[in-house]
């Protein structure tokens, strides 16, 4: 399957059905998976042995003579011998089960969190994170609940319904009716009993997606919310949710309160002593056999009681595996290609009439053509919505074009390995993403080593150091979830930091002065400039001073270019360029005082503006 990134792993699992996933998880740690089943049957064919010890004992007592006392005493050794070694059993069987469990959910979640940084941003636009965050963390909790206490119980019960088939024919051959009809009965009713959970299971599954996919959006929009006075409708909206997944509870539970195997246990008990009577009175068996072997029947007990409540976990990790799955083999478009071309980058960029759609009968750029030559500054300019940043994600690959071609030192970015692509082309996007690490982190983020005068140094070229020391902790500040801990002249200055740690060949500044004051505005201006150097660099911008000293600016409008060309041609030539140009806002900054929309401070000569503010 084509994804954008592949983990090396060491295995790859069989995902054609639910069952198969499971099944090549489970035999992935089969020798665990055999000492649990191990430990389960041993400690039930142990577990077996008492009520026939006991049963000896019975006709010992009842028939005494001088070895009586000796007999008992040897049935007792017996009983804590075989105790004994049911608990040495136990702790195989409970040890294995732990192991087994967490290893499959590790194994599970590693498998799904690289399958979904492999997914292509398509996928993402359209998987709320909520929903993502139920299947990675809830719904692989489930798996491992299936197997610990799910099979454990079910496999370590499953022998108490075999040793009394094995054992009560050893009393007298006859006694194996009334076990034998009930584990019939009883696998029969299990049957049922997971194929009219397993829909409900999957419904309490999808319901609980649902849900926190709210929640997550939720807390994502808190601003908003709060901001809208909305949070009784949203309480409104979550309680509906919450009151589905209520509902489907309650009717899982309905069906595990018709679990018949409960009835049918209470009528092997009659039956089994309506069988052990008639015998005793034919003279077939005494009474020491009749309570061996109602011994027996007590053992029913437990995987009785035991796989209602492991056949229901069964169920909810069958329905999670489903799910697991759904997320895993949802194909993506974009594929790696690591034996692609991997070269260092120089930095020329061609758009070879691109059309290009986010979703399939929407298209968002038409027939785009323009190129860059190694090292230049372009500035890419439009009216909101008209393809801006959708030409930027065209370059790394974010999305793939749906005609014509971009190439990357005339290489069509298809053809070039996605990480070697990806690692030279850096992408300043409108909405800037730092970690919750710290700052150091952020800025050194993607790059195993670094020194902290290199960051020192990367911060201080992006105008970034002397905020970044107002801090008490300086550079090991810990950022709040999102940067949220930080003003957006702040995070913008971070993230070119970022760009310059990692001096990228190509770098593409979306918006990236669009908040901030004017003082702000000029320090980072000057460290774009800087930035700007010796490196590709897209400008996706709205700010005059920005655009003006572009060695080329290509204008969109409505997904199209309309001019493209110098800052003083297009002023000149282009009626779109004026017009766009006359809304935007042209802060005033100390360096630059051109003054908003003031059309004849255009015609400035851009390099001489570039040259005055440096
Ligand atoms: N992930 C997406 N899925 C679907 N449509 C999208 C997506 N991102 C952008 N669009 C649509 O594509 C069009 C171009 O968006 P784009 O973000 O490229 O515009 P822009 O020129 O950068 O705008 P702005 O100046 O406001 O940032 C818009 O109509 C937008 O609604």
């Amino acid at each position: 399957m084509a994804a954008e990134f592949v983990v090396d792993k060491s295995f790859t699992s069989d995902r054609r059905s639910a069952v198969r996933f499971i099944t090549y998880h489970v035999m992935r740690h089969k020798w665990v998976a055999a000492a649990l089943i191990m430990g389960a049957f041993v400690n039930a064919a142990l577990a077996s042995t008492v009520p026939y010890f006991i049963g000896q004992a019975f006709d010992e007592i009842q028939q005494p003579d001088d070895g009586t006392r000796q007999a008992i005493i040897v049935l007792c050794l017996f009983i804590i011998g075989a105790q004994a070694a049911r608990a040495v059993m136990q702790f195989i069987r409970n040890y294995s089960a732990e192991l087994f469990s967490q290893r499959i959910e590790r194994d599970v979640r590693d498998e799904l969190y690289a399958s979904l940084l492999g997914k292509s941003m398509e996928f993402h636009d359209f998987q709320p994170v909520g929903e993502i965050m139920a299947r990675v963390t809830n719904d692989v909790h489930e798996m491992n609940f299936m197997m610990n206490p799910g099979f454990n119980m079910l496999v370590g019960s499953s022998m108490f319904l075999i040793a009394p088939i094995i054992a009560a024919p050893l009393i007298y051959p006859a006694l194996i009716i009334v076990p034998l009809t009930f584990v019939i009965l009883h696998l029969t009713v299990q049957i049922f009993f997971v194929r009219s959970l397993h829909p409900l299971a999957e419904k309490v599954r999808a319901s609980f997606g649902r849900m926190n996919a709210r929640l997550a959006e939720a807390l994502d929009g808190l601003q908003v919310i709060k901001g809208t006075a909305q949070e009784s409708a949203e309480v409104g909206r979550f309680n509906e949710l919450t009151d589905t997944v209520r509902d489907y509870y309650i009717d899982q539970g309905r069906v595990e309160a018709r679990y018949l195997s409960f009835l049918l246990l209470g009528l092997a008990f009659v039956a089994a002593f309506a069988h052990a009577g008639y015998l005793y009175q034919q003279g077939l068996i005494d009474t020491g056999d009749v309570v061996a072997f109602i011994g027996q029947i007590y053992l029913f007990g437990f995987p009785v009681f035991s796989s209602l409540f492991s056949l229901s976990r069964i169920a909810s990790g069958y329905a999670s595996a489903g799910r697991i799955l759904d997320i895993i083999n949802q194909e993506t478009d974009l594929g790696s290609n690591p034996a692609g071309y991997s070269e260092d980058v120089k930095g020329a960029i061609t758009f070879e009439s691109v059309d290009f759609g986010y979703i399939e009968g929407t298209q968002v750029l038409h027939d785009i053509s323009f190129s860059i030559e190694p090292g230049q500054t372009v500035a890419i300019v439009g009216q909101t919505g008209a393809g801006k940043t959708t030409i930027a994600k065209l370059i790394n690959r974010t999305y793939d074009v749906d005609s014509g071609r971009v190439l990357v030192d005339g290489v069509d970015v298809r053809d070039w390995s996605l990480a070697a692509l990806r690692s030279q082309v850096s992408v300043i996007e409108q909405d800037i993403f730092l970690f919750s690490r710290t700052i150091a982190e952020n800025i050194a983020f993607g790059q195993d080593e670094w020194s902290q005068e290199e960051i020192e140094a990367s911060a201080k070229k992006a105008q970034a150091h002397d905020f970044i020391l107002t801090f008490p902790e300086g550079y090991e500040t810990k950022i709040g979830q999102r940067g949220v801990t930080l003003s957006g002249g702040q995070r913008q200055r971070l993230a070119l930091a970022r760009a310059f740690q990692s001096d990228p060949p190509i770098l593409v500044l979306d918006d990236s002065t669009s908040a901030i004051d004017s003082a702000t505005e000029d320090r980072i201006q000057k460290a774009i400039w800087s930035a700007a150097e010796g490196r590709t660099t897209i400008l996706i911008t709205h700010r005059l001073s920005q655009i003006r000293w572009a060695d080329h600016i290509v204008v969109l409008r409505k997904g199209r270019i309309v001019a493209q060309g110098k800052h003083e041609d297009l002023l000149a030539n282009s009626v779109d360029y004026q017009r766009i140009f006359a809304r935007y806002d042209e802060p005033s900054s100390t360096d630059d005082a051109t003054p908003m929309n003031d059309m004849d401070a255009l015609s400035g000569d851009a390099d001489q503006t570039k040259t005055n503010t440096e």
